[in-house]
């Protein structure tokens, strides 16, 4: 279990970093055009899920709109700060 910040914080140091093997980094090497398209695709599935599956299944559809979406402010150098001042 892992928490919004925590997660970014996890990948913030993955793109710098650059493990073997990351998803994200994998992800970020696509860019934001590649990024933006994931997004659409998850957002479409949390609103499915929501509309037509359990808690459980939208909670892990969302979760992973979450990831998409820090994974693009990564790739764009927007801090959790800019986004929460906005909140
Ligand atoms: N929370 C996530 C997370 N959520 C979603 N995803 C990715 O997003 C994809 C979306 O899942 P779908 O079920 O929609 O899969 P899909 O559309 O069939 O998948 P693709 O064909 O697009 O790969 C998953 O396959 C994962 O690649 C995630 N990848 C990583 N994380 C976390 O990010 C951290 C860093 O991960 P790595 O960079 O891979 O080490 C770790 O803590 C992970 O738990």
């Amino acid at each position: 279990m892992k928490t919004f910040d925590q997660l970014f914080a996890e990948l913030t140091d993955k793109a710098v970093t650059r493990p073997e093997g990351s998803g994200t980094v994998a992800e970020l090497d696509k860019g934001v055009h590649f990024i933006g398209k994931k997004i659409v695709e998850e957002a479409a599935e949390v609103w499915m899920a929501a509309e037509h599956e359990g808690d459980e299944r939208a909670a892990e559809e969302i979760s992973q709109l979450l990831y998409h979406l820090q994974v693009l402010m990564v790739a764009r150098g927007i801090s959790l700060d800019d986004v929460y001042a906005h909140l």
